[in-house]
């Protein structure tokens, strides 16, 4: 029986099994997640799978599910139906072993702690003994050296989003799961975090799950796009982007890039 078969949508794996490297990171199989009693389907029959260390950005209209999937993922909404396999185990065991971190569209910081605390935050809430990396290593990584002791309330919203995705790689994990990230900046501090978020993708090695609602900003990050369609929410194509992983702004003026963005567009409008 494939490991992926053992994690059923109740959350209660039947066995833990060995983790297969040689699988993709992330597979979901024929998922359905239902919200207030079985009324509200957010998610019907999706079936999709990240390879090891592949950048996939989700794209898609209000309301389909790109969100629930991500939460699917990190073991925050159980599916009604189907399989959720996650580095060759259950959601629950992934997280219990940190497989996974999350970037939401807000940094979440503590406002009373530095940002070097911030980014010490999980090591100390999860207990240590665990590998992990050197938090003045990550704020280095994230372009905030020398800001190791300010707070979150002297730094932009672009610095703070920084500190929320160098206390996400932590407790180095093998995949990052980040919601909108990058929603709520402006476009110039957005394209500056595009372009550290492909080096950091490339430095580490993480596979990276990235929600967001721009089509450029799916195409220049993602070595695949997932477009969801919604009511329900199901998967309309989970496309490679053929173009080179060493990507910079400029690129985005290309024939080749204005081309997957059409396609994309397109897309996005019949779903
Ligand atoms: N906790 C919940 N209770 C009830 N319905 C929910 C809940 N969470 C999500 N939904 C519903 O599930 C569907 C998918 O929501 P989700 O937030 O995943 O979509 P999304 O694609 O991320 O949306 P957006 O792009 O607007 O952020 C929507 O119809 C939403 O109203």
């Amino acid at each position: 029986m494939a490991a992926a078969e053992l994690h059923t949508a109740a959350g209660n794996p039947a066995a833990t099994p060995a983790a297969n490297p040689a699988a993709g990171a992330i597979r979901v199989e024929n998922v359905d997640v239902t919200f207030s009693e079985g009324t509200v389907v957010a998610l019907k029959d999706v079936s999709v799978e990240i390879p090891q260390g592949a950048f996939v950005t989700i794209l898609g209209p209000s309301g389909c599910g790109k969100s629930t999937l991500m939460r699917a993922i990190a073991d925050l909404v159980p599916a009604a139906r189907g399989v959720v396999d996650v580095q060759g185990q259950s959601p629950r065991d992934a997280r219990r072993d940190r497989n996974f971190s999350y970037v939401f569209q807000d940094a979440t910081l503590l406002p009373w702690r530095t940002a070097l605390e911030n980014v010490q935050l999980p090591l100390e809430v999860g207990g240590g003994g665990d590998a992990h990396a050197d938090p003045r290593d990550l704020l280095e990584l994230v372009g905030l050296k020398g800001r190791e002791n300010a707070l979150p309330s002297e730094l932009s919203g672009g610095m703070r989003q920084r500190v929320a995705i160098a206390r996400a790689l932590v407790t180095k994990p093998k995949i990052l799961l980040m919601d909108e990230p990058f929603g709520a900046l402006d476009e110039i501090t957005r394209d500056k975090l595009n372009e550290e978020v492909l080096r950091i993708w490339r430095e580490t090695g993480t596979t990276i799950l990235f929600v967001t609602h721009s089509i450029p900003e799916a195409a220049f990050l993602g070595e695949y796009v997932l477009m969801l369609a919604a009511h329900p929410g199901r998967v309309k194509e989970f496309m490679k982007v053929e173009l080179p992983p060493e990507r910079r702004l400029a690129d985005r003026d290309t024939l080749e890039f204005v081309q997957i963005t059409a396609h994309l567009r397109k897309l996005l409008e019949e779903c």
